[in-house]
């Protein structure tokens, strides 16, 4: 433009024009979709993106985009997904939204395009991703172009991972290959009411295996958050999910470069907590409820447990202790005496990798009698399992505390973070027992003969076991060789751990150079 031509002006026209299209757009699929899904209780893409936005802070990005697919002039607005930026708790967050009322929520390439730009400016600014799915998979008309696009959506949640958290939330179907998606990502929420995942629904199973199921069998809320341990938390609804995404986002840093969002109060309030004395159970057999443990040490009693449904001998989640946030990792006694199993295993393991990727102290409270003996765990790969525990807490080089309230045996000792796991601190309190396997078992290999030929059998087990205990299990035992830092009373744990945790927050380790290391599947 030269400076003698003047500008076209802006008529009432044009706007009314983008007005218009806005609007259109903004319909998705159209009313009658909208009404439909209403009358299901169902909310929209827009509304679930509104729900988690502080009011005002959201703006689209590819509003107008549309499909280049080969499905004719079908009209599908926005592509069927709603993507850009907006401020949660005062942070910049990413997020988009399948919209169900066009194709079904269904990918194609113009639509994984949107979403792969979203992803790749979150990784490049450092944001965390929210995903809201509701889509019926590759979009069948897009043929190989569908499946290229989720090729990319893969392909950018893998180079994300690490660098920033991602969360899905499964609002509706999630099927076939865009249960991938979710799956590679840091945590999966599922709305009670209306989320499936599944990679081949009823019908494909009926046709390939003969047998008859149900899409809540396969693919529900309860099911992956309970057996299949796909999914990390369930959600009455859509509000629920995004309070829980909320919370979420209120313990992680935006990315992992910066730290979690401590709240490093100048002074520490420390002091003694009498009643966690009396918390522990005489008896050594008699399960100590670890939550009760949990809930005296972190900061107002708050938290946020992670796959609280699925191999509850293991618990792990977030909280803070004196401001501080941690990624807690606790043996539970009351499921499967708190064994660690296969699916402990990698629950486990997986909490520790993610806490390590974005620099969140971990806290071990240790109870575990052993890896769990039995046939189904041996065959299904108890020891490639169990090694992920190692190898997690190995591989980690954020601080990492751990407190052996009781038993410490075996194999899983070690899997527990123990010292040689590169633990910074370790305390046990007085009652620990610390050794290769529990008193009953090691009597029993030791002492068969004697028991066996003693006049009462049944008291002579247990003075072994005791003397058992004293000889070989004792905390004074371990700390006494340097494998622990003190041997504590419940009572001084939150102030120890309060303590420790400020001395380490500064640390950092320098490990070997390498490109990554292989991690037991
Ligand atoms: C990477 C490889 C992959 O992703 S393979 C996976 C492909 N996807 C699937 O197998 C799921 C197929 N779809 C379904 O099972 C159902 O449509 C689900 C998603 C459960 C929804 O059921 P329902 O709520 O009853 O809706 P509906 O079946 O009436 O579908 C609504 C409209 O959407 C369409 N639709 C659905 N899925 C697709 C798809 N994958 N590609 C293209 N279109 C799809 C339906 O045809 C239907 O269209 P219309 O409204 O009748 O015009």
């Amino acid at each position: 433009m030269t400076h003698r031509e003047a500008a076209v002006p802006l008529s009432e026209k044009d706007l009314l024009e983008l007005r218009r299209r806005r609007r259109d757009i903004a319909l998705g699929g159209g009313e009658d979709k909208h009404a439909t899904r209403r009358g299901k209780g169902l909310f929209s893409a827009r509304e679930r993106l509104a729900m988690l936005f502080q009011p005002g802070t959201f703006q689209e990005v590819g509003m107008h985009a549309r499909h280049r697919g080969t499905a004719g002039n079908t009209d599908l607005p926005a592509d069927g997904v709603v993507t850009g930026t907006g401020y949660v708790n005062g942070e910049l967050v990413a997020a988009f939204a399948q919209d169900f009322t066009v194709a079904a929520g269904t990918l194609g390439k113009m639509h994984a395009e949107k979403v792969v730009d979203l992803m790749k400016y979150a990784t490049q600014t450092g944001i965390p991703l929210v995903a809201f799915q509701d889509s019926g998979g590759a979009r069948i008309q897009e043929a190989v172009d569908a499946l290229s696009g989720y090729g990319e959506v893969f392909y950018w949640n893998v180079l994300s991972s690490g660098v920033i958290p991602q969360i899905a939330v499964i609002c509706g179907p999630c099927a076939g290959g865009a249960a991938y998606s979710p799956a590679l990502m840091d945590f999966v929420i599922m709305t009670e009411a209306h989320s499936q995942m599944f990679i081949t629904g009823p019908e494909v199973i009926r046709a390939v295996t003969g047998r008859t199921t149900s899409l809540d069998e396969i693919g529900s809320a309860a099911v992956h958050t309970q057996i299949s341990g796909n999914a990390h938390f369930v959600a009455a609804d859509d509000q629920d999910a995004i309070r829980i995404v909320a919370e979420l986002l209120s313990f992680l840093p935006a990315n992992n470069s910066e730290d979690p969002p401590h709240d490093i109060r100048p002074e520490l309030a420390l002091g003694r907590d009498d009643n966690m004395n009396s918390l522990v159970p005489d008896d050594p057999s008699t399960p100590m409820d670890v939550r009760a443990v949990i809930g005296r040490l972190v900061d107002d009693g708050y938290f946020l447990e992670v796959h609280a449904g699925f191999a509850q001998n293991l618990i792990v989640g977030f909280a803070r202790i004196e401001g501080m946030v941690v990624g807690l990792i606790a043996n539970q006694p009351m499921h499967l005496a708190g064994a660690l199993d296969i699916d402990a295993s990698d629950k486990g393991a997986r909490f520790v990798r993610f806490c390590n990727c974005f620099n969140i102290p971990l806290v071990t409270l240790v109870d575990v009698p052993g890896f769990l003996p039995g046939v189904e765990q041996e065959r299904g790969g108890i020891i490639r399992h169990g090694a992920k525990m190692l190898f997690a807490y190995a591989s980690s080089t954020v601080p990492k505390l751990t407190v052996i309230l009781r038993k410490a045996y075996g194999g899983s000792y070690l899997a527990m973070c123990s010292q040689e796991m590169g633990a910074d601190f370790v305390y046990a309190w007085p009652n620990a027992e610390i050794a290769v396997m529990g008193g009953e078992g090691a009597v029993n290999i030791l002492h068969r003969k004697e028991i066996q030929e003693a006049d009462d059998p049944a008291a002579r087990r247990a003075e072994l076991v005791q003397e058992y205990r004293q000889k070989y299990a004792s905390p004074y035992l371990s700390a006494a060789r340097g494998y622990i830092t003190d041997v504590i009373e419940p009572a001084e744990t939150r102030a120890a751990l309060a303590l420790s945790l400020r001395k380490t927050l500064t640390k950092s380790e320098l490990r070997p150079p390498k490109k990554h290391g292989n991690i037991p599947l």
